[in-house]
């Protein structure tokens, strides 16, 4: 009789048997689609405060009910990055659990009213965009729309447009524009100038603003605070938002791969930096967030940083106790190259209150 655990027959069986597969082929999405996540998951305070201490987000508005209430919530609301973390996590399997990569994402907003503990979140995408990688025979680049909702109401509480690069069942022929094309190097472009805020109210970003205005300045500064990159942050957290990308937490694939070993979730890349910058600030709350690109890995080991740029302030936030800036946030790591990079719209609390 076989003993299929002699190790030489074992071997000899997963040589031949078919692997079922997971995740879907560029050639699989066509646009017009629209596909409903089946995982969904309930939004936790566990799940909010694990995500938030890792990523170094303190606000004291989502830990404390006093904080809370000061800033009009009925309790500690959850954080827009794990509310926006866990809305795509819950979108890998249907849509790039095949792997490739996370290129970029756009057009991220939530609704004014906060998101509590215990809502239920439903998550559905749209294909808007299909197209080919001419830099990437053995890839397409597909977009999507996704909405994440909340499944009681149907009140859409995240909501953002995806680019990601996916494997191709077939590689194409391309004209190979994409790799051969290089960019004229006329050397770095930069201000005479850096100005760094006095403080961290909305009114400490105006001045500045106003300072550099008509200068050849820029509001520009980076802040201390650096995350390394362990176990929990690579593996864990995105699991916990059930991201089932192998880049995260399958060692034995990934070091196949060109980056060799386990990768940080995107999500948890920015989310880290956007945690060092609020922590130089007085946050009231989060508006949106566009142009978000991923410019290269970050493995355990490596340590995220922030530098912030302030592009505009104004006076017109939903609170009369706030005004909105509207910043660039640049990721970087130990060896100062840029990881992550995208502009941010918050409301920022007046000094005056
Ligand atoms: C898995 C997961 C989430 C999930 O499961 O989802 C994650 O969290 S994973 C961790 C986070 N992630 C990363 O770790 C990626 C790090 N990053 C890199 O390693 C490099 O950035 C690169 C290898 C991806 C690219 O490197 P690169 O080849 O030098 O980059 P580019 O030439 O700029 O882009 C190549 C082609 O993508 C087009 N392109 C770029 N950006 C956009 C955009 N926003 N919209 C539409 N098209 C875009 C570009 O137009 C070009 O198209 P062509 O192929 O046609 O030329």
């Amino acid at each position: 009789m076989t003993d299929w655990t002699d190790p030489d027959t074992f071997a000899q069986a997963l040589e031949q048997v078919e692997t079922k597969e997971k995740g879907n082929c560029f050639e699989d999405f066509a646009e017009g689609d629209v596909i409903e996540h089946d995982p969904g998951l309930t939004l936790t305070q566990f799940g909010n405060e694990q995500w938030m201490g890792q990523t170094l987000n303190h606000d004291p508005a989502y830990w404390r009910t006093d904080a809370a209430e000061a800033r009009g919530y009925d309790e500690p609301p959850i954080h827009p990055d794990y509310l926006t973390a866990a809305t795509l996590g819950i979108t890998v399997e249907d849509l790039s659990e095949k792997g490739g990569y996370f290129l970029g994402r756009t057009d991220v907003r939530f609704p004014e009213a906060p998101v509590y503990a215990g809502t239920e979140l439903h998550v559905e995408s749209e294909v808007v965009n299909t197209a080919t990688s001419s830099s990437r025979p053995e890839y397409g680049i597909v977009s999507w729309r996704t909405r994440g909702k909340d499944a009681e109401t149907g009140e859409v509480v995240c909501s953002y447009e995806r680019t990601n690069m996916i494997p191709r069942r077939e590689p194409v022929a391309t004209d190979g524009s994409g790799a051969a094309a290089t960019e004229a190097d006329d050397g770095p472009d930069l201000p005479e100038e850096f100005i760094t805020p006095d403080g961290g109210y909305f009114e400490d970003f105006q001045a500045a603003l106003e300072d550099a205005d008509g200068e050849n300045a820029a509001v520009a500064y980076r802040h201390e605070r650096g995350r390394t990159q362990d176990d929990v942050t690579v593996a864990q957290l995105p699991l916990s938002t059930l991201n089932t990308a192998k880049q995260h937490h399958n060692v034995d694939v990934m070091s196949e791969s060109p980056s060799g070993d386990i990768v940080t979730y995107g999500d948890v890349t920015r989310s880290t930096a956007l945690g060092h910058a609020r922590s130089d600030e007085q946050t009231w709350r989060e508006v949106g967030f566009d142009d978000e690109s991923f410019h290269t890995f970050v493995a355990v080991g490596d340590t995220v940083y922030a530098f912030t740029r302030v592009l505009s302030a104004e006076d017109n936030a939903s609170s009369e106790q706030a005004g909105t800036v509207t910043f660039e946030h640049i990721a970087f790591n130990q060896d100062d190259e840029p990881v992550y990079s995208g502009t941010r719209t918050a409301e920022i609390q007046k000094r005056s209150n």
